[in-house]
């Protein structure tokens, strides 16, 4: 069962003790934050593993509430009865008058993005589209459950573990909603469940329809919105949400019209996600943000190449009426029925032995030294025009492609 969104964790997660931690490099920067790697100087345990620690300052009202919403979201995702294999936990969490800052497990994998940006054409074959949209849709299918709407689906927020299997981060953009009322909504089709003997490859997890893609795209980084309220935001049941937020290019057409909005989102999100995947560049991108927003709205997303499964998914996830987009009935268990996933036994994703992409092992080389988070942050407050100094910059992550995986 699942908790209710005001369920309190069964342990409280640890204070983050910044004397006892050192950073090792900086993993990334948002508009909101900086996450760092960091080690644990104290521990003797041998099994201490490095973990990431995001540090947002409390520069303004929106910026305190959303880092507190954050830590509320992994909060509740750390409940034992409450951990999903695709969402990250809290490890511990620490606030200052000036910042807070959060620890949750590191992903050595980099993000989807930089890894769809080194594949040769900047594209992924299908079944390497199938392993990761079928990850995705659980993590979300949990989130939804959980009454919250993601709302910041995009390559940059999905990251992949040490396993190669994916975590999505970044919930400061996500909303309570209350949880959908339908009985049926989030059962999943009995028959989806399959035959738990067969091996644990991805690629005998799933039907081997692979077709190529030949398109080479290329591939830009999408840019974020700004969370600005377009209209007053009022939640007449609970059920709908009317802040204007996420990224231009993965916005719905019913966020851009202020119509309010509610779980359908996060399945458009997928959709122009999963095209992106698939032809190396969103659906809608224009020259300009408005031309942008007039393609979500007006534009129907071009599709190379003879129709198939795959592009059948993309299809009915963009449909522009959020009522008639796939998932807006039964969740998740509509997207799973679908044929792109013939065979994909969605019990045991988790045991996929071989993902598509395994990070280079850099554990080793990672846990000596280091600086202090604190001092850091001082150094960046006192000169806040002045970038972050480069050689803390992670160098791009390095994946191996799992040789196995692909020859399906
Ligand atoms: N657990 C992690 N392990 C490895 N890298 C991480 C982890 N968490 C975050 N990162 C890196 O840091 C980047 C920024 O993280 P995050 O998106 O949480 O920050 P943010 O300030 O909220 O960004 P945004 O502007 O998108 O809101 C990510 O894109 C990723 O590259």
């Amino acid at each position: 069962m699942e908790p209710s969104p005001s369920s309190p964790p069964s342990s409280p997660p640890e204070i983050l003790d910044l004397d006892s931690i050192k950073a090792l490099k900086i993993l990334g920067k948002g508009a909101t934050g900086t996450v760092f790697l960091a080690h644990d100087v104290v521990s003797t345990s041998s099994s201490s593993s490095p973990f990431a620690v995001k540090l947002v300052p409390k520069s303004s009202a929106s910026s305190l509430r959303r880092a507190r919403w954050e830590i509320e979201v992994l909060r509740r995702l750390s409940v034992d009865s409450n951990q999903n294999p695709f969402l990250p936990r809290l490890l511990a969490s620490f606030e200052s008058p000036e910042y807070f800052a959060w620890a949750v497990p590191y992903c050595s994998g980099g993000d989807l993005n930089v890894l769809l940006h080194r594949q040769n054409d900047g594209v992924f074959s299908s079944s390497v589209i199938r392993f990761y949209v079928a990850e995705i849709v659980c993590a979300l299918e949990h989130l939804h459950t959980m009454g919250i709407a993601y709302r910041d689906l995009k390559p940059e927020n999905i990251l992949i573990q040490q396993s190669g299997h994916v975590t999505l981060t970044d919930f400061d953009l996500s909303r309570s909603l209350k949880k959908p009322l339908r009985p049926h909504f989030y059962q999943p089709d009995p028959e989806l469940i399959i035959d738990r003997k067969k091996s644990r490859s991805f690629s005998r997890l799933i039907s081997p329809t692979a077709e190529k893609n030949k398109t080479g795209l290329k591939k830009t980084r999408s840019a974020r919105v700004n969370p600005i309220n377009r209209r007053k935001t009022s939640f007449s049941s609970g059920e709908r949400s009317n802040s204007f937020v996420g990224t231009d290019e993965y916005v719905s057409p019913e966020v851009i019209r202020g119509d309010g909005h509610d779980f359908a989102v996060d399945w458009w999100a997928l959709g122009v996600l999963t095209y992106e995947m698939m032809y190396g560049e969103t659906p809608f991108k224009g020259k300009s943000k408005k031309e942008t927003f007039r393609n979500v709205l007006m534009k129907e997303p071009e599709f190379a190449g003879k129709p198939n499964d795959l592009t059948d998914l993309i299809r009915r996830l963009l449909v522009k009426d959020p009522n008639r987009r796939l998932g807006c009935h039964r969740g998740a268990a509509e997207i799973k029925e679908l044929a792109f996933f013939a065979g994909v036994r969605w019990d045991l994703l988790t045991e996929v032995l071989r993902p598509p992409f395994i990070p280079l092992r850099d554990d080793g080389e990672l846990t000596v030294g280091g600086f202090d988070i604190r001092e850091h942050f001082e150094k960046l407050r006192t000169t806040p025009s002045s970038a972050p100094p480069s050689p803390l910059r992670s160098p791009p992550h390095v994946c191996r492609k799992n040789d196995p995986f692909i020859e399906f």
